[in-house]
């Protein structure tokens, strides 16, 4: 999978050169190229913001930088495998998006190539929004109901969720079988050595050797801690 992210900040993307991701790097699982906006900002002072239209506080980033890069980014974008689709998705990370889940990151993880728009400030001029939309693929995506500065952080969130799920990337696959949200129930607390510490001792069915019963235990565990912590992923 390609993935290119455009943003002020390349700085935050360093992230993504360690672990797991580092690794599927390293070994052309993930081709992440990350873009300097303000390399597309034609003035001396490389302006990517201005006054919001109409008043009111901060700044809002300008339309024309935007466009010199993503039309860069398209531009070089090569045509898909049988199957996959030909034009980029191109994501925005915004707090009006639709909520990012672990089912969209499986969806995302079939694309041959993501484009990640990191907006700071008030956010981006509307008008990226609808040209890029009308020309291709576009979403609006939101990592949750709280309010980040910009969208690098919630970038770097969706890249790792959708990067882990590619194959070759996590080492035993049948790890991403059993995890939280993954069959839609959060997932049983975990133990290793030592059987006691500090006087707590790891629950007497997972030292038993009795695969069927660890099984069940853990599913009651997962169906228990769903029901307790997040009741809203039981409603149908
Ligand atoms: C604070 N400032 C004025 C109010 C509006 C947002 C703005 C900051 N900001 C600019 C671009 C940008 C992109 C994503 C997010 C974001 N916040 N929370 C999420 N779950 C996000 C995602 N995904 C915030 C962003």
């Amino acid at each position: 999978m390609r993935i290119d992210v455009v943003t002020i900040f390349p700085g935050y993307f360093d992230a993504l050169e360690l672990s797991l991701m580092g690794k599927a790097r390293d070994r052309g699982l993930i081709d992440l190229r990350v873009h300097d906006l303000r390399e597309s900002a034609n003035d001396k002072h490389r302006t990517v913001d201005d006054t919001p239209t109409g008043g009111g506080a901060g700044m809002v980033m300008k339309p024309e930088p935007w466009a010199q890069a993503l039309d860069g980014i398209l531009a070089d974008s090569v045509g898909a495998e049988p199957g996959e689709s030909d034009e980029p998705l191109i994501i925005f990370p915004s707090p009006a998006g639709e909520v990012f889940t672990q089912a969209m990151a499986r969806e995302l993880a079939s694309e041959a190539h993501l484009v990640f728009g990191c907006g700071r400030y008030e956010g981006i001029d509307q008008r990226v929004f609808d040209e890029y939309g009308e020309r291709g693929r576009v979403r609006l995506v939101s990592i949750g109901d709280y309010v980040l500065n910009g969208g690098e952080v919630a970038s770097i969130a969706m890249i790792e969720a959708i990067g882990r799920l590619l194959p070759g990337v996590v080492g035993n696959p049948d790890s991403l079988v059993e995890e939280s949200h993954e069959d839609g129930l959060l997932e049983y607390p975990s133990y290793t050595k030592p059987a006691e510490w500090r006087g707590r001792r790891v629950p007497d069915v997972l030292l038993s050797g009795n695969h069927a019963a660890i099984n069940a235990w853990r599913h009651e565990q997962s169906l228990e801690r769903t029901r307790r912590v997040r009741p809203d992923l039981l409603d149908d």
